[in-house]
């Protein structure tokens, strides 16, 4: 698929999805572009499987300027793995990414994780479940945590940026939920296949990584295409920013080690939706300060239609209450990349509500955005009375990785 110049695709009105889409279809073609006929090669003293794959099924590309996951299409599956890093220097660091690099290429190809074994007297290599699935799409991004700079004496190259975040007047975080060295996100449109990724790049990382929390999380688009809903039945994710010029500005890191690379940040949000299901039409809309069915701002019709935020009706009320999600969130004057999956895990054992809520995942390009915007919502924001923040982590997402190379080759660069 080509866009031609004359085409102004930025001006038609498509879905965010189909943007992202073509955003995607971009990455893909420069990572194509680069690549050739791939095949096995020997790089820094191992076997480094090219992404070599002609027959693989939905399939989304590895190499590239950035690590898939992020600006790539959204998948209907997520499962989200935050690690201790038991490793003791920073070379051994080096070595993990050098052996995860060829293994996540294999499982983005939709491959196992080693050849199939003839030999019935030893675990085989790869656990097994996802044999038969194709890639799924699957995606995966690996960042690093604020810790694991501490933990292996590399603080002189930690990011000014990279910090645990500050805490905010309502958050009820707990630690099982919070934190981490390390990070991997699966995503797939296949629940099993992001699971086999993460328990598989973990198993071969055994002794080397443990998994401090995990979260899986899924997304239901519409048959016709278009926003997903969260289970407070709103579009989620309309106000993302779409077109390159946008996410050069609000997703990618500009210099650095971590230039073309992304700031993570993962919030478990709990969402009472006993609350919720007992509030009227008319304040779930007054909450986010949209329509629910067409996910238009209020006051407007269409999904994507543009709003003043500081625009009032004749009686002089705002059309987006002032004390609404989207209001105070636009107000910040701040963008994000948000790429959110809804959870279920069951029920709360000391209330019986639903365990549910939205498993946030922002990518920036500076953790200060998402300060920023969750600083606007503050204690002004109507959603309070229905979310709470469980869990928080940020992570250093790596830039994209070129052919002969590996996760995280610029950070031991500059070592
Ligand atoms: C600090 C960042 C944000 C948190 C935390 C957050 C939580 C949260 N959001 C929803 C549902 C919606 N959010 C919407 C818009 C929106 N939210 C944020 C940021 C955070 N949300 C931003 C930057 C925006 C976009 C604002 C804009 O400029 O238009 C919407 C409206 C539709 C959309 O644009 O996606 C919904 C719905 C939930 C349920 C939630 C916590 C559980
Ligand atoms: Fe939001």
């Amino acid at each position: 698929m080509t866009v031609s110049k004359d085409d102004k695709w930025t001006e038609k009105k498509i879905s965010r999805r189909e943007m992202l889409k073509l955003t995607g279809v971009g990455m893909a073609g420069v990572a194509i572009g680069a690549s050739g006929l791939g095949g096995v090669m020997k790089a820094m003293g191992y076997e480094l499987l090219e992404d070599d794959s002609t027959t693989a099924q939905n399939k989304v590309n590895f190499y590239g300027p950035h690590q898939s996951g992020i600006v790539t299409p959204v998948q209907t599956h997520i499962y989200f793995a935050s690690l201790n890093v038991l490793l003791t220097s920073k070379q051994e660091l080096q070595e993990l990414f050098k052996q995860w690099t060829p293994l996540v290429v294999r499982l983005m190809n939709g491959e196992t994780m080693v050849e199939a074994t003839t030999n019935t007297r030893v675990p085989t290599g790869d656990t097994g479940e996802a044999a038969g699935l194709d890639a799924a799409n699957l995606s995966i991004t690996v960042g690093i945590g604020p810790s694991l700079f501490d933990k292996l004496a590399m603080q002189h190259l930690k990011p000014t940026a990279l910090q645990d975040l500050p805490h905010f007047p309502k958050d009820q975080l707990q630690q099982e939920w919070t934190g981490g060295d390390l990070c991997i996100q699966a995503c797939a449109d296949d629940p099993q296949v992001a699971f086999h990724a993460v328990r598989n790049l973990v198993r071969a990382a055994s002794g080397k990584v443990e998994i401090k929390w995990s979260q899986a999380g899924f997304n239901s688009f519409p048959a016709k295409g278009g926003t997903p809903r969260n289970l407070f039945a709103f579009k989620d994710g309309t106000g993302n920013p779409t077109d390159v010029q946008e996410l050069k500005k609000a997703v990618w890191v500009d210099n650095g080690w971590l230039k073309d690379g992304s700031y993570l940040v993962a919030r478990k949000i709990q969402m009472h939706l006993e609350t919720w299901d007992r509030t009227s039409l008319k304040d779930q809309e007054a909450t986010f300060g949209r329509h629910r069915d067409s996910g238009a701002p209020l006051g407007k019709t269409q999904e994507f239609d543009a709003f003043d935020v500081e625009e009032k009706d004749s009686n002089g009320e705002y059309l987006m209450p002032d004390t609404s999600h989207t209001h105070l969130a636009r107000k910040s004057g701040v963008q994000m990349l948000r790429r959110s999956y809804s959870y279920a895990s069951g029920v709360m054992s000391n209330t019986g509500a639903h365990d549910a809520g939205l498993l946030f995942i922002s990518f920036q390009k500076d953790p200060a955005q998402f300060i920023a915007v969750q600083n606007s919502l503050g204690r002004m924001d109507k959603l309070n009375e229905y979310i709470t923040h469980r869990g928080s982590a940020v992570f250093a997402c790596f830039p994209g990785v070129q052919k002969g190379s590996y996760l995280g080759e610029a950070l031991f660069n500059a070592l």
